[in-house]
């Protein structure tokens, strides 16, 4: 029998999802979404600028602002939300795909410092500063002996990326990597929470990582309805819409709204979730909760283990719009990441830096074609905190940090914003502790946890943790 009535709670993009793919396999079912803010979409927040004076606008992201096209949760609701049009893409051939960069500070000490350009092909790895460390990383893994120790079932990124290609390797691309994924430090993310076809890979290989995504893997059956999304997305690196990330939860939230079954409460606030009891203002058979773990932990009467495990990174990003072209402000590409310091997370706290206008110039108007050198306005994006922690920032300062890297001032910005992101950190063991979770949740009720918490951050997993439910549901 489908359930009564699931209530969701947490509006952000899990929640919608979760909401989206249940109104539609349970048509019976009321559906009834929760949400503590009036607007919908959580960290996906995107917003059209008009700049100061001018008719000319830029599109701008507090959160996610590319997706890849390997993920096919995403690709399978823009075809049935209909977003096909409004999809932007950038192909495989382009600067912003090919040329991506690392910031090495000079004060770090390290034999490969300044920018260097992480290589996109074995020809440009020839002939770049970092072939030796990238060669010699390669190949003693490639003939490195099995190194896990028995029984080791998870460890951080660090240890791991240190065990099979070198201490210098994981300090200085490993970090700056989690940097760009999690804002977190390599140190005490987990490998297998967050790299698992890495850690998969090993094993698959017998032992060496490499040799694993040489081998064959077993090809996955699925169910997705994709339409012709893939071929739209065939040698497309990333892609975005023209009015940014946020025209996915709209077009969610405008499904959600039109259907019978669902029910949306915004700026409700959920004090309280009990198995039974006088408290609830309303009952429902099943609760899929999309929340924050630690925001969970505060509202149930039962016991869960391990809500409050994972730590939390908050991330500052500024938007930065300057009145100049890309070409006079940084090279072309993708944008460059920082690794760690050698001595911990003090002194600057910039984690990397996005070049948006090479990707996303399409998201702006007007929109011009040769936009890297005829561009009016260039917009790029500043990542900082995370594992440095919470302090103080300016836009001058920004900038002079800017000048060191590029090599060159940017001018002063014609428009800056600023928001708050937080991405859990999955610590070493992330994965035995969830599973220990659903065991517990499981034994006590209809209570289903989901969200970038327990199941992976990116967007394309917070779909598809909304797409599972439904068949655990099924299963019930
Ligand atoms: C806004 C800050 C974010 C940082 N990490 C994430 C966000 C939203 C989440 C994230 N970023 C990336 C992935 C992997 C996705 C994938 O490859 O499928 C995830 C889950 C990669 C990434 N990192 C940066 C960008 C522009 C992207 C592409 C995806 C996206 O738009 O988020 C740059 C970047 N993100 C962060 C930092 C510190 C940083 C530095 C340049 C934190």
């Amino acid at each position: 029998m489908p359930p009564q009535h699931i209530a969701v709670l947490g509006g952000g993009l899990t929640g919608l999802s979760s909401a989206f793919h249940l109104s539609r396999r349970f048509p019976s079912t009321q559906i009834t979404l929760i949400e503590r803010q009036k607007r919908l979409g959580g960290w996906v927040h995107s917003e059209r600028v008009v700049l100061p004076g001018t008719t000319s606008s830029v599109l701008l992201e507090a959160g996610p602002r590319t997706l890849r096209p390997h993920g096919k949760s995403v690709l399978e609701l823009i075809h049935l939300l209909n977003l096909r049009d409004e999809v932007i893409t950038v192909p495989k051939s382009a600067a912003a795909a090919k040329a991506r960069f690392l910031y090495v500070p000079k004060t770090y000490g390290e034999k490969i410092e300044g920018m260097q350009t992480l290589p996109s092909s074995v020809v440009s790895l020839l002939g770049s500063p970092l072939f030796p460390t990238l060669l010699w990383a390669v190949v003693g893994e490639f003939f490195g002996k099995r190194n896990r120790p028995p029984g080791v079932l998870d460890e951080s990124v660090d240890a791991f990326l240190t065990r099979r290609f070198g201490e210098s390797f994981a300090r200085i691309f490993g970090s700056a990597l989690v940097h760009g994924i999690y804002a977190a430090d390599s140190r005490q993310l987990s490998a297998r929470a967050a790299f698992p076809s890495l850690w998969e890979a090993e094993e698959r290989g017998g032992g060496s990582v490499i040799r694993g995504f040489l081998g064959k893997k077993a090809p996955v059956e699925d169910d997705y309805e994709l339409g012709n999304m893939l071929d739209v997305m065939k040698d497309v690196s990333v892609y975005s819409f023209r009015d940014g990330i946020q025209t996915l939860t709209n077009a969610l939230e405008g499904y959600l709204v039109a259907r019978d079954n669902v029910r949306i409460l915004r700026e409700t606030n959920v004090s309280l979730l009990e198995k039974t009891g006088d408290t609830c203002k309303f009952s429902s058979s099943h609760v899929v909760s999309a929340l924050p773990l630690t925001a969970l932990q505060s509202i149930i009467s039962i016991s869960i283990p391990h809500l409050t495990a994972n730590l939390m990174s908050t991330v500052d990003v500024v938007n930065l719009v300057f009145r100049a072209p890309p070409s006079e402000i940084h090279p072309e590409g993708f944008g460059y990441l920082i690794p760690r310091p050698p001595t911990g997370y003090a002194g600057s706290r910039i984690l990397g830096v996005v070049f948006d206008s090479c990707s996303l110039h399409e998201q702006d108007k007007p929109n011009v074609k040769d936009y890297y050198h005829k561009s009016e306005y260039t917009k790029m994006t500043v990542m900082l905190g995370g594992p440095y922690g919470r302090g103080e920032w300016t836009v001058p300062g920004l900038l002079d940090e800017m000048e060191v890297h590029l090599g060159r001032r940017p001018p002063r910005p014609v428009y800056w914003q600023h928001h708050e992101g937080r991405i859990p950190t999955p610590t070493a063991g992330h994965l035995t502790r969830m599973k220990e979770m659903k065991e517990v949740v499981g034994g006590s009720g209809n209570i289903l946890i989901i969200g970038s918490g327990v199941s992976g951050v990116s967007v394309v997993d917070c779909v598809l943790a909304g797409r599972f439910i439904c068949d655990y549901l099924k299963l019930l």
